[in-house]
């Protein structure tokens, strides 16, 4: 590459079809709290309480439930131009949108990009009033922000190798003693990441998370999904992770998007932040207590669309797939007491 990569600060919006628009904005603002910035019959434009920007989730109706983009914001205007040089040296399809393409945000460009996905980067974005502390509106459950994107990929070295290009570098990773990479963690911002690489049949969105400060704020998500009996809605969780040491909950969306919420992970942003490398075997790495990883979290996630609209289509992954290294939902692995010997999980 020639060119330099745009300054990205951090992950900052995505954009999700959804089928049935009034269930979801009784999810995302009913149960999750989200803030409602604009909405009209076709979309719906969200932001957590600490965000000032327009957005950091559009909703927009549609009959295939996706993920329509994935945006990062980039430090400068100037960073758009460079946006525009370094994805057309790589020879992928590039557009340039005028402000107001997308509500609230400014002048963009938006790429398919190496990895097949939907991606933006944009600079300007229309300000809107910042709930930090709007304490008369928060609730028990307040969500502070749009914390990471996480992507399944087939090939999480090669992926790996394509965000550090833009600037992005490692905080965990998840091997086995053959050096195959089950998945990454990269950032910008300086938390354990802005974007997470799964590896999976892809492209697909496993999921964006969003954080909240506080455990007590997840669990009252839990407690609220059980008081309107939509606690399946529970996919994953509530537990503490052992990438990130994040405290999590997942669910899934009335289209089935995964959305986690996550606290509590820890600061990156000092150049010798030590890499975190885990043995696919240590079944403490997903869930801190060891609890299995149920199997719909290995197998699925959201279609993504290329910039006409139309889904990608999907590229295996040739190497091994976690769920079945770890025979099932994390059924045989060992934890420090057995060192080396085999626990057997339960079997979800
Ligand atoms: O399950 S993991 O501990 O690997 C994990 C860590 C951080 C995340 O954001 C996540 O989605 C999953
Ligand atoms: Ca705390
Ligand atoms: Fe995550």
């Amino acid at each position: 590459m020639t060119t330099s990569p745009p300054d990205v600060i951090r992950c900052a919006y995505a954009e999700l079809v959804v089928t049935d628009l009034p269930a979801s904005r009784d999810f995302y603002v009913g149960v999750l709290g989200l803030v409602v910035t604009y909405e009209d019959d076709e979309a719906l434009y969200l932001r957590a309480f600490e965000e000032y920007l327009h957005h950091s989730l559009v909703l927009r109706k549609g009959d295939l439930p996706a993920l329509a983009v994935l945006a990062y914001r980039v430090r400068s205007a100037a960073d758009l131009d460079l946006a525009e040089a370094y994805y057309g040296e790589l020879g992928v399809r590039v557009e340039r949108r005028a402000a107001g393409a997308t509500r609230g945000i400014g002048e963009a460009v938006r790429v398919e990009d190496p990895l097949g996905f939907p991606v933006e980067f944009f600079h300007e974005a229309e300000h809107v009033e910042r709930f930090t502390q709007r304490y008369d509106v928060h609730g028990a459950g307040a969500l502070a922000r749009l914390d990471h994107f996480n992507l399944d990929t087939p090939d999480v070295p090669a992926a790996r190798k394509y965000y550090e290009g833009l600037g992005f570098r490692v905080s965990e990773d998840i091997q086995d003693d053959e050096g195959t990479v089950y998945a990454a963690w990269m950032f910008r911002k300086p938390t354990v990441h802005d974007v997470a690489l799964t590896g999976g049949d892809g492209p697909r969105l496993h999921h964006i998370a969003f954080a909240s400060h506080e455990r007590h704020q997840i669990l009252h998500i839990c407690d609220h999904l059980g008081a309107l009996r939509k606690s399946g809605m529970i996919e994953r969780g509530p537990g503490r992770h052992g990438v990130s040491n994040a405290f999590y909950l997942y669910l899934r969306d009335p289209d089935g998007h995964r959305i986690e919420l996550y606290t509590h992970d820890y600061y990156t942003g000092d150049p010798d932040n030590p890499v975190i490398t885990w043995d696919v075997h240590d079944n403490q790495r997903r869930d801190w207590w060891g609890n299995p990883v149920v199997p719909s979290w290995y197998s699925e996630a959201s279609t993504v669309l290329d910039l006409d609209g139309k889904p990608q289509p999907l590229i295996a992954r040739s190497e091994a797939h976690e769920a079945d290294v770890t025979i099932g939902a994390d059924g045989f692995s060992y934890t420090t007491r057995q060192q080396k010997e085999f626990k057997l999980g339960e079997q979800v």
